[in-house]
């Protein structure tokens, strides 16, 4: 007699996944962003060679809404919890890791995510590692083994496709337009209603050619090696500015707020470097960011170290006033439930937050997506670090598609000539990087 057909509506008793890991040391296999294979989802968080790169996929963890950090820190726990784990490095970022993006806006359309790859490559301080992942039913034969061996390090890859031709257009506001709203928003400042927002724009590119992300990093990487060259989800750009990074109980923070443009004349440049250090619209617009920042940071530290001034960063295309921020933990927290107390500081929003979060969604006309959200990762123990995604462009569903994104903050005092002006220069990196 046969066995009864399966009652359809009867639930089923589905196990947790449970994460298997294993990391090994491996030699030096070249840089990292030569290692990510064509035809899989690079993930990738790299800064002058070092960080950790992945590819494949174990796990994902999809999150909306205002709930989206907590949610996806209780997946986190909750898959770390049953997970198998061997880790002959004992490095931060080895063992299981997950790479995230999340959205700016609590009402975005745009959904975030924590990505387990299948397989992490790692760099730090002169040492390097293989992490391989895989998930399976919880339940004890797969708790038992480890998957091994694994094998050496991963092939260097050939360079793919060169850029093709590309086409800008206008995205959701053209440039007049923005122009007319930094005005608009200009005034409510001066009004009083707010002291600084910062308002975004975005421009539609479209390649002859589908774009290759890791074609997108490795110029990225090689242009602006001061920053993190990022990849999570078709989210792709080299950020600046670190909204959080842990280390055990030490944390830390680069705030960037308050910009000037280069020229390519070295003298020049320098010039404009000082007028920029001494600016009192940069220098007010660069103390709120550091303000939000430290306002954050300050209930979870036993002690925190601003320093008085900031300083000049420079990049090949802009330098902006920076400060780091560092502090000593009270408790145990997590990078990402620290990323989700700093989010958004006033260096992508502005001050009071609250008012500024209502004129950008009354006046920018987009959803910002995972522009401007925290991008980055963490590890098993938490620690992990967490930049704010900037000079960034989102790939669409059509891989010949990106949409860039640069934003400016407007304080008493801006001129809307001179911040679209600067967004065009922000979004130099990426422009540059598309081969256009
Ligand atoms: C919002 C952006 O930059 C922020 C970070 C550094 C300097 C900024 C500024 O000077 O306006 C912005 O606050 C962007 O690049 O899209």
């Amino acid at each position: 007699m046969s066995a009864p057909a399966p009652d359809p509506v009867a639930p089923v008793a589905r196990p947790a996944p449970r994460l298997v890991a294993r990391t090994v040391e491996i030699d030096d296999p070249g840089p990292l962003l030569g290692l990510l294979p064509p035809g899989a989802e690079p993930f990738s968080w790299v800064r002058r060679g070092e960080g950790i790169v992945g590819w494949g996929e174990a796990a994902r963890l999809r999150t909306t809404g205002p709930g989206r950090f907590r949610e996806a820190e209780r997946g986190w726990r909750r898959l770390l919890a049953g997970a198998v784990v061997r880790d002959d490095v004992g490095l931060r970022g080895t063992g299981p890791v997950a790479f995230g993006s999340f959205a700016f806006a609590d009402a975005s359309s745009a959904a975030s995510s924590l990505v387990v790859p299948a397989t992490v490559v790692g760099h730090r301080e002169g040492r390097w590692w293989l992490t391989r992942t895989t998930t399976g039913e919880s339940g004890p034969s797969i708790g038992a083994t480890i998957p091994g061996p694994v094998s050496g390090a991963p092939p260097q890859q050939p360079d793919g496709p060169p850029p093709g031709t590309v086409v800008f257009a206008d995205g959701a506001v053209s440039s007049p337009d923005w122009e007319s709203l930094v005005g608009r928003a200009v005034a409510r400042v001066e009004r009083g209603e707010l002291d600084k927002v910062v308002l975004a724009r975005d421009l539609l590119a479209r390649s002859s050619t589908p774009v290759d992300v890791r074609g997108l990093l490795r110029r990225l990487a090689a242009a602006y090696p001061a920053t993190w060259t990022f990849s999570v989800d078709g989210l792709v750009g080299a950020t600046p500015e670190m909204l959080v990074r842990t280390q055990v109980r030490l944390v830390a923070s680069r705030v960037l707020a308050g910009t000037i443009r280069r020229t390519g004349d070295d003298a020049h440049d320098l010039a404009l470097a000082a007028s920029l250090a001494r600016s009192s619209k940069d220098l007010g617009e660069h103390e709120y960011a550091v303000r939000s920042v430290v306002e954050a940071l300050t209930p979870f530290c036993a002690g925190t170290n601003v320093p008085e001034s900031p300083f000049v960063l420079h990049l090949a295309n802009v330098m902006h006033l920076a400060t780091d921020v560092t502090g000593v933990l009270r408790d145990d927290v997590s990078s990402l439930r620290l990323a989700e107390a700093l989010h958004p500081s006033a260096a992508v929003c502005g001050t009071p937050t609250a008012a500024a979060a209502a004129l950008i969604d009354e006046v920018e006309g987009m959803d910002r997506g995972r522009y401007a959200g925290p991008v980055g990762w963490l590890d098993s123990d938490g620690d992990g670090e967490w930049g704010i995604a900037l000079r960034c462009g989102q790939v669409g569903d059509d891989p010949h598609e990106v949409r860039l994104f640069a934003g400016c903050g407007i304080v008493a005092g801006s001129d809307p000539a001179a911040e679209l002006a600067e967004s065009a220069a922000k979004f130099v990196p990426m422009r540059d990087a598309l081969g256009g």
